[in-house]
């Protein structure tokens, strides 16, 4: 059921696993910090439910009751001596519970999931950002995703100066948003270096723009994830 791999370059741990069809669809949201993801995706949520659509909003790290209390670890400053391989880890353990719990339940009753952040983020922080190796992700992650199968993903493209601005006052900024602005520009590379390989998955929206706008591209994408005009891709 999947396009092409690769083969060629994937770690021998992550091959062999086959995704699975199940009759809904899973959309995940993805892009810096603060750059609009929790936003789009209320404003996602509303239009698809006014069509008619069954719609589940949930979040990563998060979403169930041990993937919130992972979290917790994971965002709290206090843990400043959290290793990047116990790091990567606890966010792969979170989406494991995660996936089990939550989505394919969801996804085999036909409902349209729209996740805020998903796997591609682990391999744009834990492996662009802090340098581990991005096969060893691949692999850990493959297993955590328990052949979910197809998914399409909403890559909200925002410079992380703007998105740490936006955010700035709202909170105090957790233990990921502390680092500094060469490890937010490296996330932000790896992301686009991700859509730039897995473009028939990962669609780029410029986020700078009104939300108004924004939501405008995002809904061209989704609906032509949702009517069968774009297939979306496994992880890979
Ligand atoms: N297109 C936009 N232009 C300007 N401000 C925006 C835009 N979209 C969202 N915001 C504002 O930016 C802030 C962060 O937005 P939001 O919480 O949706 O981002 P996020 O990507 O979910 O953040 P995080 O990664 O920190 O969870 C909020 O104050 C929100 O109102
Ligand atoms: C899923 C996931 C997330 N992160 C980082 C990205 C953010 O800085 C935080 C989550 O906070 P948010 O307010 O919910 O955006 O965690 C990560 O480093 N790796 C991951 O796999």
């Amino acid at each position: 059921m999947f396009g092409p791999g690769r083969a060629g370059v994937r770690s021998k741990l992550s091959q062999g696993v086959e995704g699975v069809e199940h009759p809904g669809k899973l959309i995940t949201f993805e892009g810096p910090d603060g750059a609009g993801k929790t936003t789009q995706i209320q404003m996602t949520a509303r239009v698809l439910e006014e069509s008619g659509y069954s719609v589940v909003k949930t979040r990563e790290p998060g979403g169930t009751r041990l993937s919130e209390a992972i979290r917790q670890l994971l965002l709290d400053p206090c843990y400043n001596e959290m290793s990047a391989v116990t790091e990567a880890l606890l966010y792969a353990a979170a989406r494991a519970q995660i996936v089990g719990e939550v989505l394919l339940p969801a996804l085999r009753e036909r409902k349209v999931v729209l996740c805020d952040r998903f796997v591609d983020s682990s391999l744009a922080y834990q492996g662009y950002g802090r340098g581990l190796p991005l096969e060893m992700l691949r692999a850990v992650n493959d297993f955590a995703l328990n052949k979910l199968g197809r998914f399409c993903t909403i890559l909200l493209d925002l410079p992380p100066e703007e998105g740490l601005e936006r955010s700035a006052g709202e909170m105090e900024r957790d233990r990921l948003e502390q680092e500094n602005l060469s490890f937010h520009r490296r996330v932000r590379d790896g992301y686009l270096s991700m859509a730039r390989e897995f473009p028939g998955r990962i669609k780029v929206v410029d986020a700078s723009a009104d939300p108004r706008l924004v939501q405008e591209q995002i809904q061209e994408y989704v609906m032509a994830y949702l009517t069968g005009r774009d297939q979306g891709g496994a992880f890979e």
